[in-house]
């Protein structure tokens, strides 16, 4: 028995059907990451996990116990939201003994638990600080703090770093795993954005449209998506249709499927490689190129399909638009999709 079972949920607003039938099982100290488009039900998901929101129908079993029915004060879950939601006119310290105080603890009990969890989160000098004098950051990690003081079963974490901004945000996605682990705290985190949920997750959930698309480990999900959507959303696959996969390569697609091809597979030349059995060998003329960071994106066209390839930026562009080029890839990089 997995520690989290989440079987069947469903979850309607009105008419609006938002979970259309989500199951996961989560293993005690595993971090997963919700990812998925805007409005797909992510928050709403672990909005239900939290007993903040009911659910229409399914269950949730949480270390053996079904908490399904169970009020959300009584589930021994810690949240953390995108908002920082300290309360401004209390002391850092004041903000971590308010839960404590409600579980009616000793006060001497309270400042060793505080100074523990001020330590594990690395803001101990900062305990007699008011909310409004602390960075995003810092407040996010208070946040933090409070929801993990009372050590409960499951941390959920909703777009915790979507208002930090992107230097600060790295360094606290390395902490967030740091201290996931160290607590071995199972964890759920929602995110809209594939480089922080690559970078530190177990596992993906990637949702669509209120239903699991995939649940992999980021390696799996990068370099095997199962269905369009996946190859879609994660590394910008080239995805074609039997039909365009006919037209570029002149033959028919791998088990006559949908295909994805990694950009980064296909390898640019003005000589025209060598082939082997394993490779394809493709004729093409450059549409245009885009630099974006260490990498090149270059649009190619081969037999009226459009091709996207990307290079490493070593330091010019090499080729020009409209150039001839040849376009080479290992057959097993062309990936067969589920739909
Ligand atoms: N309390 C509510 N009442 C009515 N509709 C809601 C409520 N909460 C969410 N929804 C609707 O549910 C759908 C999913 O919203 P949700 O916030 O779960 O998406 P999300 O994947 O977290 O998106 P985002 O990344 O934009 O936060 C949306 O259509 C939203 O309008």
């Amino acid at each position: 028995m997995s520690y989290m079972e989440i079987s069947n949920i469903e979850k309607a607003f009105d008419k609006n059907e938002v979970l259309k039938g989500i199951s996961l099982n989560i293993e005690q100290g595993e971090f997963v990451s919700l990812l998925g488009p805007s409005g797909c039900g992510k928050s709403t998901l672990l909005r239900c996990l939290s007993g903040l929101e009911t659910i229409d129908k399914g269950t949730f079993v949480l270390d053996r116990n079904d908490v399904t029915e169970t009020p959300a004060q009584n589930r021994n879950i810690g949240m953390v939201f995108q908002q920082y939601s300290l309360f401004p006119n209390m002391t850092v310290e004041e903000n971590l003994s308010f839960p404590l105080t409600i579980q009616k603890m000793p006060k001497a009990d309270q400042k060793a638990k505080i100074d523990d969890v001020l330590n594990i989160v690395g803001l101990t000098d900062k305990k007699k600080a008011y909310p409004g004098n602390l960075s995003g950051g810092q407040q996010q990690r208070v946040a933090l703090a409070r929801a993990i003081i009372s050590r409960p079963k499951v941390l959920l974490l909703d777009e915790p770093l979507s208002a930090i901004d992107a230097k600060l945000r790295k360094n606290l996605q390395i902490e967030i795993r740091r201290i996931q682990q160290e607590l071995n705290i199972t964890t759920i985190f929602v995110t809209h954005d594939q480089d922080e949920a690559m970078s530190m997750s177990d596992r993906i959930c990637l949702l669509n449209d209120g239903r699991i698309e995939q649940v992999s480990s980021p390696i799996e999900l990068y370099t095997k998506p199962k269905t369009r959507f996946a190859a879609s959303f994660i590394g910008h696959y080239n995805v074609l249709s039997p039909e365009e996969f006919l037209q570029a390569f002149q033959m028919a697609a791998p088990d006559n499927k949908m295909t994805a091809i990694r950009p980064e597979t296909i390898q640019i030349s003005t000589e025209k490689p060598e082939g082997n059995d394993s490779m394809h060998t493709l004729s093409g003329k450059i549409i245009n190129n885009r630099s974006v960071g260490n990498t090149l994106h270059y649009h190619i066209d081969v037999n009226g399909i459009t091709f996207k390839v990307d290079t490493l930026f070593r330091s010019f562009a090499l080729y020009k638009d409209e150039q001839q080029v040849w376009l080479s890839l290992e057959k097993r990089n062309c990936l067969p999709l589920e739909d």
